[in-house]
Order: C-alpha cells, then sequence, then structure tokens
C-alpha cells in the first residue's frame, strides 16, 4: 500500500514542530521505524535535532540536499513506516520526487514548513508539496500586534538583508494577521 503524505503549513510560532513532535511521539509509541530530516541551513536552535519554539527536540538527521534524504532512506532498506522533514521550505526543488518516490513505496511521509515568506509570496517547494498532498494543515499563530488567535503570515522587523531566506527567531520575525501585515506593509 502506497504511504500518504500530510503537509503542515503556517507562518512562524503557529506550532508546525511541534505538530511534527507530536506526530513523531504517535508513531514512536505505536513502535513504527521513523526518520527525522532538517535542512543543513537550518542551525538556530541545534545542528543535529529539530526544536521547537518551546525547547522540545527530537534527534534529526542534519542533510544538505534532498538527494541526501532519498540515501538515507535507500540505505534503510525498506524498514522505514514513516519519514518526518522539517522546514521544507529550505529545501531544492527536487524535493518533490524525492517525497512522491517515499510515498509510493509505502512509507508515510510529514512535511513541514512555511507556506509563504515574510514578502507574502508562497514557497514553491511546500506549494507543490501541498499539492500532492492527501492532507494540508494549515495552522495558525497569535497575531504580535493585535493578539487575536488569527496570524497567517509572517513579517520580518529588521530589514538588514531583502533575500527571502534568512534563518532567525523573535529577533527577526513575528505572525502577524492579515489586517496587521497590511498595516506594516503600506506597499502591499
Ligand atoms: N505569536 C505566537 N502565537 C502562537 N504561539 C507562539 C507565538 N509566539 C511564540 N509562540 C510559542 O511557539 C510555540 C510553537 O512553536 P513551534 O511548534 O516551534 O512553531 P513553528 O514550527 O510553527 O514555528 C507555541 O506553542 C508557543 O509557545
Ligand atoms: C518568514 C521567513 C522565515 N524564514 C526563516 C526564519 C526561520 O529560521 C525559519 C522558519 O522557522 P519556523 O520553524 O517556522 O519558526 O525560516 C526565512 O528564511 N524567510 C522568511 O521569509
Ligand atoms: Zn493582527
Amino acid at each position: 500500500m502506497a504511504g500518504k503524505l500530510t503537509v503542515v503549513v503556517g507562518p512562524m510560532y503557529s506550532g508546525k514542530t511541534s505538530t511534527l513532535l507530536s506526530m513523531v511521539e504517535i508513531y514512536t509509541l505505536g513502535r513504527k521505524n521513523i526518520k527525522v530530516f532538517k535542512p543543513l541551513i537550518d542551525n538556530r536552535y541545534s545542528t543535529d535535532h529539530v526544536v521547537s519554539h518551546t525547547g522540545q527536540k527530537v534527534l534529526a538527521v542534519n542533510v544538505k540536499s534532498s538527494a541526501e534524504v532519498t540515501r538515507a532512506v535507500e540505505a534503510e532498506s525498506g524498514r522505514l513506516d514513516a519519514v518526518f522533514i522539517d522546514e521544507v521550505n529550505f529545501f531544492d526543488p527536487q524535493l518533490l520526487e524525492v517525497v512522491q518516490q517515499i510515498i509510493f513505496d509505502g512509507i508515510d511521509v510529514f512535511c513541514v514548513g512555511l507556506d509563504m515568506s515574510y514578502k507574502h509570496r508562497p514557497f514553491a517547494i511546500t506549494a507543490s508539496l501541498m499539492a500532492i498532498a492527501d492532507e494540508v494543515v494549515k495552522k495558525k499563530a497569535v497575531c504580535h500586534v493585535c493578539g487575536e488567535y488569527n496570524a497567517t503570515v509572517t513579517h520580518r522587523t529588521s530589514n538588514h538583508i531583502d533575500s527571502e531566506i534568512d534563518v532567525g527567531g523573535m529577533d527577526k520575525y513575528i505572525a502577524v494577521c492579515r489586517d496587521c501585515y497590511k498595516k506594516l506593509n503600506p506597499n502591499k
């Protein structure tokens, strides 16, 4: 039987990584064989763990590219039940084919990542994964400005760099609702 693809998206602080950690716990309690991956660029809290903003963590394989995910999964020779991938927004476009192959090989895949950059633009790899997913979960955060539980966007508070990729936390980013995002970005 083919595996199932679940994609969990949302702004920063919306509980994406916490959701991944809960699913890891469920699979682990069920004595399933799993592997967790994270991209090399994400060195914010740890290089060899996926860590949530609340400090909860799980051991993870740090990969430079999606090809390394394939190699690590193949090395398990069919023993895996599920694969978890954090921060898919940082991965190369080939992650789509890699994930597709893993689910066709009968392994469940959980992908977690930002759907949009601070520019309110989709991260292409997350959008492609959402398109082929069996289930998409869109999470919300509490708006840092108005305090409502309706934040769907991330606002970058520092403007020292224009690149859409810039690893960071509260020092650089807040979660906001669309109304507050518009007030903070009047050109939108
Ligand atoms: N504005 C916010 N809205 C919701 N949770 C927040 C906010 N700021 C900080 N947090 C904390 O972040 C936690 C979620 O962290 P995490 O699962 O790592 O989120 P994500 O992976 O989506 O960035 C929440 O449980 C809460 O403790
Ligand atoms: C919005 C946005 C975020 N990032 C970076 C900042 C963090 O390192 C991660 C997101 O982490 P989280 O687990 O969702 O909290 O992505 C970025 O590089 N570009 C952006 O536009
Ligand atoms: Zn708001």
